[in-house]
Order: C-alpha cells, then sequence, then structure tokens
C-alpha cells in the first residue's frame, strides 16, 4: 500500500472530485457515511453519550457530517465546534448549516477554556479537529481541551488523525497530540503512524478507502510504501521441480565468540530454516562442537582463534556473507571482520557488533559491497549516525546515509523500515512478543538466505523482514508474546510463508 503526504492527499482529493464529477460536499458525504457505518457496526444503536469535537476546516466538517448520521440513528450525540478561527471551510459550513435539519440542540461553540465540557470516563469522544490540514501546533486553551480529552478515561475515535499529529513531518516537541484509541484514516495511514515517537497517539487505526483517484494514487510517487501480506506474497520466488541445493546459494554465517555462540546458532539455523541450499557456520573454534550439535543441517568452519575471531580464513568463492552475531568488537576481530568484508564484491548482510565495528571505525564503510544490507537496532543506528530529535529525523538520517554508501538499511522496530536511498518500505507483520534476545539474529540469517537465493537484496531485506514477523505473529498464537523466543520464531518461517498464501491479510497476534 502506498502511503501519501499530506499534500498529496489534498491534490487526490481535488483530483478526486473533477474526475468524478462530485462536488466536495458529496465527497464529503460518502466519506462521512463510510465513517458512520463502521462506528455503527461496533455501537449497534448502544445508548452511550458521544461527544464529538469538530474545528472549522474539512475534518470539522466530517466531523459534523458524522454527527448528522449518527443523530439521525437515535444515539446521543452532542457537538462541540473548536471556534478557534473565523476562517471556516466551505464544507464545514454546508454541513454546519445541514445538521440544523436534524436537531434543534445545535452543536456549542467553544471559545476559551471555561468552555470545555466534563468529559466522563464512560462517553465515547470523536476527534474532528484537524486533520490532514494541520499547520502549526495546537496552543491556548486549545492545547487544554486536548489535554482534558486525553486525560479522560473516554475512549477516543479520531478521524482522518488524532488532531495535533503531522502526517509526514517531524512533530514539535511536547505539542498538545490527541492520544486516539482508534484512528478512522482516510485512503491510507499516514507516516507518523509508524513511528515509535508518534505512533502512540493513533491508537489502533484502520483505514477507509474513500474512492480517491486510483490513476492518481497509480502515478503519484510515495513517502513510503506499506509491505502487507499481499506485498510480500508478489515478492515471493516459488522453486522450480527440477533445481537442487545449489540453486539456492550457500549461506556463510559469519558469528559468535565465547558466551555467544547462541547468536551464531540462530542466524545459522534461520538462514536454512528460510531455505539456503547450504549454510555454513564460520566461528571460533569454541563454537564447533556446539553447532555441529545443535543444528546439524549446518556445516561449521573453525577460526584460529578459540574465543572470538582471530582472522578470515575462508576460500569459499560462492557463498553469501552475513556477519556481525554476537562477535564483539576487539581488536583482533576488528581486523577478521575487516578482512571478510573487503573479500566480498556481492552484498553482504552485516548485524550487531558488525554494525558496531563499523561505527566505531567509519573508514571501512567504503568497503562493504554495494547494496549490503545492515541492520541496526535503535542502539546501534545511533552509533552508526549520530542522535536524531524525532522519529523523522530518523529516518531522513537513514535517507541520506543509504544513498552517501549504497547501502540497505533496516531500521528494526515494532514496524521495521527498510530504507534504500529515498525509498522506505514499512513492514506490517510482527509483535511485541518478538522483543527478545536473538530475535536480530534470526532477522539476520532469514534475510542472508534470501540473498543466497538470489532474492534482490533490497527485496531480501523487505521480504525477510515481513516473514520474520510474520513468523513471530504465528508463534505468537501458540506461545503467546510473553513465550516467543528467536528459536521458535526461526521454526514458524516456513509456517509463515505457508501462510502467505492462505488468507490476504496478515494475521497480526
Ligand atoms: N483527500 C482527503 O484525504 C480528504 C480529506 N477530507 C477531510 O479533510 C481534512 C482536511 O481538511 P482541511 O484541509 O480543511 O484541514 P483541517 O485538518 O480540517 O484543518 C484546517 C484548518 O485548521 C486550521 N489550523 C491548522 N492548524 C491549526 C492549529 N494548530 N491551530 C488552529 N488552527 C489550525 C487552519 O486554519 P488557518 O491555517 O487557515 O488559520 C484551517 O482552518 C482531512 O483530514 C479529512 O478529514 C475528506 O473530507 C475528503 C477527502
Ligand atoms: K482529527
Amino acid at each position: 500500500m502506498k502511503l501519501l503526504t499530506a499534500q498529496q492527499l489534498a491534490e487526490a482529493d481535488k483530483v478526486t472530485l473533477l474526475k468524478q464529477n462530485i462536488s466536495s460536499e458529496e465527497l464529503m458525504e460518502r466519506v462521512s457515511m463510510l465513517v458512520f457505518n463502521k462506528i455503527h457496526e461496533r455501537l449497534g444503536g448502544a445508548p452511550v453519550p458521544i461527544k464529538i469535537f469538530c474545528g472549522i476546516g474539512n475534518n470539522g466538517g466530517d466531523g459534523l457530517a458524522i454527527a448528522r448520521h449518527m443523530i439521525q440513528h437515535g444515539y446521543q450525540v452532542k457537538v462541540y465546534i473548536t471556534n478557534c478561527s473565523k476562517h471556516r471551510s466551505e464544507d464545514f459550513l454546508t454541513h454546519y448549516d445541514k445538521i440544523k435539519n436534524v436537531t434543534k440542540d445545535w452543536p456549542t461553540l467553544l471559545d476559551c477554556k471555561d468552555d470545555i465540557p466534563v468529559i466522563n470516563g464512560g462517553d465515547i469522544v470523536i476527534d474532528a479537529i484537524f486533520g490532514i490540514g494541520l499547520n502549526r501546533p495546537i496552543d491556548g486553551w486549545m492545547a487544554d481541551l486536548i489535554k482534558q480529552i486525553n486525560e479522560s478515561k473516554a475512549f477516543i475515535v479520531s478521524i482522518d488523525m488524532p488532531s495535533g499529529l503531522y502526517a509526514d513531518t517531524a512533530q514539535p516537541a511536547d505539542s498538545a497530540v490527541v492520544r486516539a484509541s482508534h484512528t478512522f484514516t482516510f485512503n491510507n495511514p499516514k507516516l507518523s503512524f509508524f513511528l515509535p515517537d508518534t505512533g502512540v497517539f493513533a491508537g489502533s487505526f484502520e483505514v477507509i478507502d474513500i474512492g480517491l483517484d486510483p490513476e492518481f494514487v497509480n502515478n503519484t510517487e510515495p513517502i513510503a510504501t506499506l509491505i502487507t501480506n499481499q506485498a510480500a506474497q508478489a515478492i515471493y520466488k516459488p522453486r522450480t521441480k527440477f533445481s537442487h541445493k545449489g540453486d539456492y546459494g550457500h549461506t556463510l554465517v559469519m558469528a559468535g565468540s565465547k558466551g555467544k555462540i547462541g547468536a551464531a546458532v540462530l542466524s545459522a539455523s534461520a538462514a536454512i530454516n528460510t531455505g539456503s541450499g547450504k549454510v555454513t557456520a564460520y566461528v571460533p573454534s569454541c563454537g564447533n562442537n556446539i553447532l555441529q550439535t545443535s543444528v546439524p543441517e549446518v556445516m561449521t568452519l573453525t577460526d584460529a582463534g578459540s574465543e572470538h575471531f582471530e582472522g578470515f580464513d575462508v576460500e569459499l568463492d560462492n557463498y553469501n556473507l552475513c556477519v556481525g552475531p554476537g562477535i564483539g568488537t576487539g581488536d583482533a576481530v576488528v581486523s577478521a571482520f575487516a578482512k571478510a568484508i573487503k573479500q566480498q564484491s556481492a552484498p553482504v548482510v552485516i548485524d550487531a557488533d558488525g554494525i558496531n565495528i563499523l561505527s566505531a571505525n567509519k573508514k571501512l564503510i567504503k568497503d562493504v559491497p554495494e547494496s549490503s544490507v545492515l541492520t541496526p537496532h535503535d542502539g546501534e543506528l545511533e552509533r552508526l549516525l549520530g542522535k536524531w530529535s524525532s522519529g523523522m529525523e530518523r529516518l531522513e538520517l537513514a535517507k541520506t546515509f543509504s544513498s552517501k554508501h549504497n547501502l540497505i538499511l533496516v531500521l528494526k522496530g515494532a514496524h521495521t523500515i527498510t530504507v534504500s536511498g529515498t525509498n522506505m518500505y514499512i513492514n506490517d507483520s510482527g509483535n511485541a512478543g518478538m522483543a527478545t534476545a536473538g530475535s536480530g539474529d534470526v532477522l539476520s540469517g532469514v534475510i542472508s538466505s534470501l540473498i543466497s537465493q538470489k532474492y534482490e537484496p533490497l527485496m531480501a531485506a523487505v521480504f525477510g523482514v515481513y516473514i520474520h514477523g510474520a513468523a513471530g505473529d504465528l508463534a505468537a498464537q501458540t506461545y503467546a508474546h510473553e513465550g516467543l523466543k528467536a528459536g521458535i520464531i526461526s521454526n514458524f518461517v516456513g509456517p509463515a510463508i505457508l501462510q502467505l498464501f492462505r488468507n490476504d491479510t496478515a494475521q497480526r497476534a
């Protein structure tokens, strides 16, 4: 799914009116009816007090139209207008007028802090104050209103966006934003919904297809692409009948050190579980017996170092390298790592300490083959790119780094984002149970396995991240979030690939 920006959505709105030959009033009627139906499906006419807060732009217009449908269906609705400006949108005014046809209880105008009504825990609040037209932080008494909405125990439904949230630019620190329980968002979720510092405001969210012009949407370059089950299906490469293991590559996992041989076990077994034709684990000699007994399908090569790497003496020229999990960052390891990446011409996967070594030895970055995939968690990313002050800035730093070095960055998180140049792919699978030791080692094995199987590195990263998350989702159905551990996620990679074609929507736990 393409994620369009606020500006692109406003443009799509205009094009849609022209192409479909409808008025903006008609589009708003369509949109508000779609939202109303969703709410009505859930409430089923329940006599719960509903307070609808409407701004004076088109988001407020949507709120008024939704209010009208609710009143007509007998809901207990009270409408408030945040009367913050004399400049009201045309569609707001149309729907402000229309509501008087269905009620004598006209909307209450709010002009100052004292006008803010009491919001009770049992209320439902519908937030239609600002949507994609927000152009500055909310301040003054309106910020107090947002605070009171958030502090109430009411269930909060935001229309299109939580009011106060920016769709695709950095959120000013400490700005007032509605913390929605649920958001009905139009056409596409906004980029900010997926970032850790701003996504919390959207709550659970649901996309409503409001019928924007498909040609405009198809021809518009998105700010990011959401990788759903359907998108992952399109990347998947089925095997051919007469193929043999040589067709599916040979992954060399260079990982582990004394006390962290588990990282090599997890990464190498994930590579075999994901379908690499052959996998060899290259480990310090203390890891040999552990690997051989725990994953018989994986071959081993041992380094001269017994507890950590001291060199890189592998003469295979036909493998794909995955390097970094649990290797440590001592001087000997740094030179072994440097030798390993220098010897490669094909893209490699670099994780964990491999990224830490690059951060501490920036001159090594030029030796990393083009289109290699780096899979940092936020701590590793900060060491590599420096600090950021917002989720949006984190993305900008990543895009700059990726473009400059021609490398792919997989920014791990609740919604892992793969960055390649200025393109971003946001993952839609996975769950909080996957925040567990070794989960990243498994991901590095999955991605390198796909590269070995001749997926383009970018698609290997995007698909690998999706399948890893989907494996976690499937596993959580049996093990719960708490019971998930990395080895279990790895064992669910196969079932997750099967599941890809069983339903069209990701099974999120
Ligand atoms: N294509 C689509 O997706 C469709 C979108 N639709 C709907 O339209 C919504 C967008 O409507 P919109 O453009 O009128 O903007 P909206 O969010 O109502 O706010 C603008 C008003 O707020 C004001 N203002 C801004 N910031 C402020 C602040 N901090 N504090 C105070 N005031 C502030 C600004 O005032 P001004 O800058 O002029 O002072 C202006 O008056 C969208 O989210 C969706 O709900 C659907 O109906 C149809 C299809
Ligand atoms: K809103």
